[in-house]
């Protein structure tokens, strides 16, 4: 069997007396999508914080590649490629949805194109930049001013700019969180078509989105992995029944 790309081994993580992270173990094999769910609290954004370097675990590591990676700081990892998706609060008004990618493609080449002829760099900007928007299905919405999104199209942007990292794990942050339902089918079928070319780790409440995406799913309560599985077995395990998914409530 092929090295997993992600494995996290005995990850800890304390705020004070509370336990975020509890000896979490999780492995990703490459172009796997797996879902990270649980309640409220359960430690699944302290999880995806320590995945991107922004929290760092007491205890435990994360493996990607291969490589200890659990002591990389925040841009190493994006460069390495990992990529998270969440809600960006910091978009450039006034530019387009095209230049908010732009930049991002920028930044990820690591260097600031200054022996470039304007022609040379706006190419090797815009190109890679395109491309992303089309994955995330926002092409036709380029040139348009990012204030003139949709929330649920301001969210397909969020998706192109971590898809512009070119990644090879993408971290989904609620991707579906605030849409409504016909913006949450069109996301689904986004991330259905990306199935496969990226490593997915996803953190979505809307567990009818969770079951058609994901390959597997880590149920996480008290930051414990309660239990790990296809769909399938998870919503059959009685141990997550009874913790999570309200069987004893009917
Ligand atoms: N910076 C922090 N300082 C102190 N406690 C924190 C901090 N971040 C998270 N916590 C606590 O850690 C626990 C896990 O929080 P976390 O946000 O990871 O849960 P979650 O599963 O993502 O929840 P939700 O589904 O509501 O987003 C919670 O009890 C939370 O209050």
């Amino acid at each position: 069997m092929s090295t997993p790309l992600l494995q996290v081994q005995g990850l800890v993580k304390r705020f004070g007396g509370l336990t975020a992270t509890d000896r979490l173990e999780l492995s990703l094999a490459a172009g796997e999508t797996h879902a990270l769910i649980g309640p409220n609290g359960a430690g699944k954004t302290t999880v995806m914080g320590q995945l991107t370097g922004e929290l760092l675990p007491d205890a435990g590591r994360v493996l990607y590649d291969g490589q200890d990676i659990t002591r990389w700081p925040v841009p190493q990892r994006a460069l390495a490629g990992i990529a998270r998706s969440y809600q960006i609060t910091q978009l450039l008004h006034g530019f387009s949805v095209l230049e908010n990618v732009m930049l991002v493609v920028q930044a990820r080449s690591g260097h600031s194109f200054g022996a470039w002829t304007p022609v040379h760099r706006q190419r090797a900007l815009t190109a890679p930049a395109l491309q992303a928007l089309a994955q995330a299905g926002l092409a036709e919405r380029a040139h348009d001013d990012v204030m003139a999104l949709a929330h649920g199209e301001h969210r397909q942007l969020e998706l192109a700019m971590a898809l512009a990292m070119q990644p090879r794990l993408l971290l989904l942050d609620e991707p579906l969180a605030g849409m409504s339902q016909g913006e949450s089918a069109r996301m689904v079928d986004l991330l259905q078509g990306l199935k496969g070319r990226y490593t997915m780790l996803l953190v979505e409440h809307d567990m009818q989105a969770v079951f058609s995406l994901a390959d597997r799913v880590s149920v996480l309560v008290y930051g414990r992995a309660i239990a790990c599985g296809t769909p399938a077995e998870v919503q059959a395990d009685p141990a997550v029944r009874s913790a999570y998914l309200g069987d004893d409530h009917g």
